[in-house]
């Protein structure tokens, strides 16, 4: 069956997952308080707030409360839309300022390059916001990517563990289930997407994982969606 479409992830499947949880997670740790009081009054500030109150069950009513939460949600690694806004929001001011690039292992752009140039439309599917993965792709260490990119999705479409995400965004990229084929590093993620009828293959950048019920490749470099 031919490939017509891939859709990948972003921590541990192009990217390492050290360049999130140690500089872009902190990065919003350390400035989330500092944020919330100079964007309070924001719309789209104000409504991640009230999502996150609904959300936490408490009254976010102040800058100081909110951070208290948010930060604390941030040391957890939820995948919570709300906390995921204000993250890209925040982490816009550090690409723009040069204190990061986002990390790409090596077979990454090439071969995102080379399948967009064979005609093979390309997704992105990550926890972080819409608005954070076109950050992370346009200031990469490879340059700006998002040119390469057909469309974005994050956690409005679902949980990424969840097999209705993948049929939601399957009737988004308007290609059958069984044609687009899903990047991972994480099982669970796989699972569902294969529950949903996509095609999944498994990244083990680190060579740590012993048996998977899904095609495992270390590097962009063994996957030759041609041959799928
Ligand atoms: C879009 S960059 C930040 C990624 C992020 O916030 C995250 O939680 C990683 O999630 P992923 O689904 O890419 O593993
Ligand atoms: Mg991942």
């Amino acid at each position: 069956m031919t490939i017509n479409a891939i859709l990948t992830d972003i921590e541990g499947t192009t990217s390492s997952i050290a360049f999130v949880k140690d500089v872009l997670f902190p990065y919003a740790d350390r400035q989330m308080e500092a944020f919330l009081e100079r964007h309070w009054d924001d719309p789209t500030v104000a409504a991640a707030v009230g999502e996150a109150a609904d959300q936490a069950g408490e009254a976010l009513d102040t800058p100081a409360r909110a951070a208290r939460v948010l930060r604390r949600w941030i040391a957890e690694d939820r995948k919570i839309t709300p906390l995921k806004t204000l993250q890209g929001l925040i982490w816009r001011a550090g690409y723009e300022q040069g204190d990061y690039r986002a990390h790409l292992y090596p077979d990454s752009a090439p071969r995102l390059r080379q399948w967009h140039h064979a005609g093979l439309p390309l997704y992105v599917y990550s926890s972080g916001s819409i608005a954070a993965q076109k950050l992370f792709f346009g200031y990469s260490e490879a340059g700006d990517l998002t040119p390469l990119f057909s469309g974005f999705f994050d956690t409005t479409s679902g949980g990424k563990k969840e097999a209705d995400s993948y049929r939601v965004i399957q009737k988004a990229i308007g290609q059958p289930a069984e044609t687009i084929l899903f990047l991972s590093d994480v099982e669970a993620e796989l699972d569902a997407a294969r529950a949903a009828g996509l095609r999944t293959v498994l990244l083990d950048r680190d060579g740590v994982i012993d048996a998977s019920a899904h095609p495992k490749v270390s590097s962009f470099d063994q996957i030759d969606p041609t041959a799928l």
